[in-house]
């Protein structure tokens, strides 16, 4: 079987850069954007559950940081498919090595890169451009209940966000900062 994507490991423990690999022809190109068997291969487990859109209007907008607390932690597998993003992924889970370390990739349509990111970390982006439209597979479903985040400018991760943070939603603006975060995330 050719491989559709190749990846690679990110100093995170569990984070992977994944690249598509689209086959062209004179009429344009076609890629995959998730395989089962692929995937399986580099640690995703358990279902597709959902598979979600989003479209950022401007430049400078930030969603996140989001996670979802167990039993409704998920894989998520995101890929930029219009537009360019900065995607930050932020390690959550006590016991790993990379425990608090953020991970920060430029994704785009141009570059045809996704993140597959473990259940544990919490997710967010910066939209570079105008027009970004994004593409998530998620292991679990959408659980409300279970949604949790965290600042998207808590200085203790000092994520280093290219634009200055620009339309966060009220939710976002009001999410916690690790300091004040009265749980950790236990996998
Ligand atoms: C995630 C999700 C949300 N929703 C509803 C909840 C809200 O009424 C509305 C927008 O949700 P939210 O403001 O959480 O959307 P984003 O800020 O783009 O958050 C998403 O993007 C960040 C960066 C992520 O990592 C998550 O995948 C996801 O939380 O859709 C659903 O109905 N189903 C879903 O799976």
């Amino acid at each position: 079987m050719s491989k559709r994507f190749e990846i690679e490991a990110t100093p995170l423990d569990g984070l992977l850069l994944l690249k598509r690999r689209p086959i062209a022809d004179p009429r344009g190109s076609f890629a995959r954007l998730f395989c089962a068997e692929e995937l399986a291969a580099a640690g995703w487990h358990g279902p597709v559950a959902q598979i979600n859109e989003s479209r950022t209007r401007h430049r400078g907008t930030v969603r996140g940081l989001h996670y979802q607390k167990p039993p409704f932690a998920e894989i998520k597998l995101v890929s930029c498919v219009e537009g360019a993003i900065l995607d930050v992924a932020v390690d959550l889970r006590p016991q790993s090595p990379t425990y608090l370390k953020t991970h920060a990739a430029e994704l785009s349509a141009g570059n045809a890169c996704a993140l597959m990111i473990p259940e544990g970390f919490a997710h967010g982006f910066q939209a570079l451009t105008d027009d970004v439209r994004m593409i998530y597979v998620h292991s679990a479903p959408y659980a409300a209940e279970a949604e949790a985040g965290i600042d998207a400018t808590d200085p203790t991760l000092s994520i280093a966000w290219p634009l200055p943070v620009a339309n966060r939603s009220p939710r976002d603006e009001a999410l916690p900062r690790l300091s004040i975060l009265d749980e950790r995330f236990s996998a």
